[in-house]
């Protein structure tokens, strides 16, 4: 009796596989590893979706489906299909799902960064690259800048002058916080709402959005999931501490004033329709969508791009040495160390790129969904299917990159190649319509403390650590950051 409930199992099973073969086959989608019933793939992304994604489009292509939940996904992991997603088919590729969590810390998409391909994305881009992202204005805070890295530097002095190790992570952080604060929301991070939480609530929120939530996978009963997890009171959690931080500033702006020609001002303006935006009129929400994406893309990316070239640096004495010598001997005794130093010192911007590919920053990018049928590499794509970016795969791929497990700034001397979105070989920062647009003001931070760092001083690991001990692990979010923060000992040097 029990073998023939095993047979009809089993011809009912393969029944059903075969017709969803046979579905898909005449749909025409992309390959893609076998599901499961109504959880699809969610079993197969790990705790690190990116490397986990590489590792099943080695077997099943460079355009690959995958089911999660209810939800049905294609992911790009080479330059020519990732060409055609951000370039060819860029317009009818550039939307945004409508997920959850980012949905609720933008004000229900009110930003730029999640809100979907509309007039009003349009609006909103256009304002920002034109207004709050332009080289002049990225120019005009060089002095803040200046200030707080040259506090950093201080504090780095006293803890070498002790022979103390400094959490890079942390400080590099603060310095980042500090100084989107002071130019993007007119007030110091000391002594503001967010002073002890930041950390906690910027790397919360933006692991909260890159985090894969059963809201956006199981309609209803996703919800009550993420309940129990915990995912929506931490949402809830977060978006209180943010809004609250909002509030403070924005009311520090309508009360002083002195404060003019800054970020809240001009959105303030345009709530007040002296300022338009297209046909649009800003209520507060908007103001604070806005905000959310300076506050949470620009804060957490530059900090955790100067960690990790400070701990490939490290790891790799050979190109700390080298790095130090160039810098050294460009900048020679000059005491006004400026951004555009860093045009001067090519072997330094090429250990930046070098950190950027063999670790991207944020390694899927941020999901985008057709907003139409495209058909690409051959393959249907079906409007509302979502959209994965993997450039961990393509900078990880050995068809792409020589030895590409291995740290090599010099492979990008005599090379064209750039981080701007032009060369689909490197792509930390995505490229097409939905490329950063805070590429100028999150480099000119990056450029200006790496310079400093490398220039005053020396660095060594903590006592009885070896280079082989430095961790380079990084944990999952929308930006992956390492996991285990960065201690090391700065030295005093005749630059210091
Ligand atoms: C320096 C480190 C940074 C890195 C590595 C980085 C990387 C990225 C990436 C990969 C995207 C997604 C592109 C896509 O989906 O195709 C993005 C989007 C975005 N970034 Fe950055 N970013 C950085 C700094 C900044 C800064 C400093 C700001 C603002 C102050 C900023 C604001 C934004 C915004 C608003 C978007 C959304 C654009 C849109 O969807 O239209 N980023 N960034």
């Amino acid at each position: 009796m029990s073998l023939w409930y095993i047979i009809v199992a089993f011809v009912f099973f393969s029944s059903m596989i075969i017709v969803r073969i046979i579905r898909k086959t005449k749909k025409n989608l992309p390959p893609g590893p076998p599901r499961l019933p109504i959880i699809g793939n969610l079993h197969q992304l790990g705790s690190k979706p990116h490397r986990s994604m590489f590792k099943l489009s080695e077997t099943y292509g460079p355009l690959m489906s995958l089911k999660f939940g209810s939800v049905s996904t294609v992911v790009a992991s080479t330059p020519e299909t990732v060409k055609e997603v951000l370039k060819t088919f860029d317009v009818e590729c550039c939307s945004r799902p409508n997920m959850t969590y980012p949905a609720r810390v933008t004000y229900n998409l009110k930003d730029l960064c999640f809100s979907p391909y509309s007039k009003y994305w349009r609006e909103v881009r256009k304002m920002t690259v034109v207004e709050l992202y332009t080289a002049k204005r990225v120019q005009s805070f060089q002095h803040t800048r200046k200030e707080e890295v040259a506090a950093l530097v201080d504090f780095i002095k006293q803890a070498a002058s002790l022979e103390k190790p400094v959490n890079l992570n942390k400080k590099l952080m603060k310095l980042s916080g500090s100084v989107i604060c002071r130019v993007a929301f007119g007030i110091n991070l000391q002594g503001s709402k967010l002073e002890n939480t930041y950390e906690e609530v910027i790397q919360g929120t933006v692991e909260l959005v890159g985090s894969f939530a059963a809201a956006d996978y199981f309609p209803v009963v996703g919800r009550i999931i993420d309940r129990i997890t915990g995912l929506h009171s931490k949402c809830e959690k977060l978006f209180k501490a943010m809004d609250a931080f909002f509030d403070q500033s924005i009311k520090h702006h309508l009360e002083d004033e002195i404060i003019k020609d800054d970020i809240i001002d001009l959105l303030l303006k345009m709530e007040r329709g002296e300022t338009t935006l297209g046909e649009f009129q800003l209520t507060r929400d908007h103001t604070k969508g806005i905000l959310a994406n300076i506050l949470n893309a620009g804060i957490d990316t530059s900090a955790q791009v100067m960690t990790w070239v400070m701990t490939y640096l490290i790891s790799n004495p050979r190109v700390l040495k080298k790095a130090q010598a160039e810098v050294r001997e460009v900048i020679k005794h000059k005491d006004d160390i400026i951004e555009e130093d860093i045009e001067r010192l090519q072997y330094l911007k090429m250990v930046i790129k070098e950190t950027f590919r063999i670790n991207p920053l944020v390694p899927l990018l941020i999901p985008r969904e057709a907003s139409k049928d495209v058909k690409i590499g051959g393959y249907n794509i079906p409007k509302k299917t979502w959209i994965h970016v993997n450039i961990w795969a393509i900078h990880r791929n050995p068809n792409v990159w020589k030895d590409p497990e291995a740290f090599i700034p010099e492979r990008f001397m005599d090379s064209q190649i750039d981080y701007k979105g032009l060369n689909f070989e490197l792509l930390p920062f995505g490229s097409g319509r939905r490329i950063c647009p805070g590429i100028g003001m999150g480099m000119a931070l990056v450029h200006l403390t790496l310079i400093n760092l490398l220039y005053r001083f020396d660095w060594k690991l903590p006592e009885g650590m070896k280079v082989a001990d430095v961790d380079l692990e990084e944990s999952y979010g929308l930006v992956c950051p390492k996991k285990i923060p960065l201690q090391l000992i700065p030295v005093l040097t005749q630059w210091t």
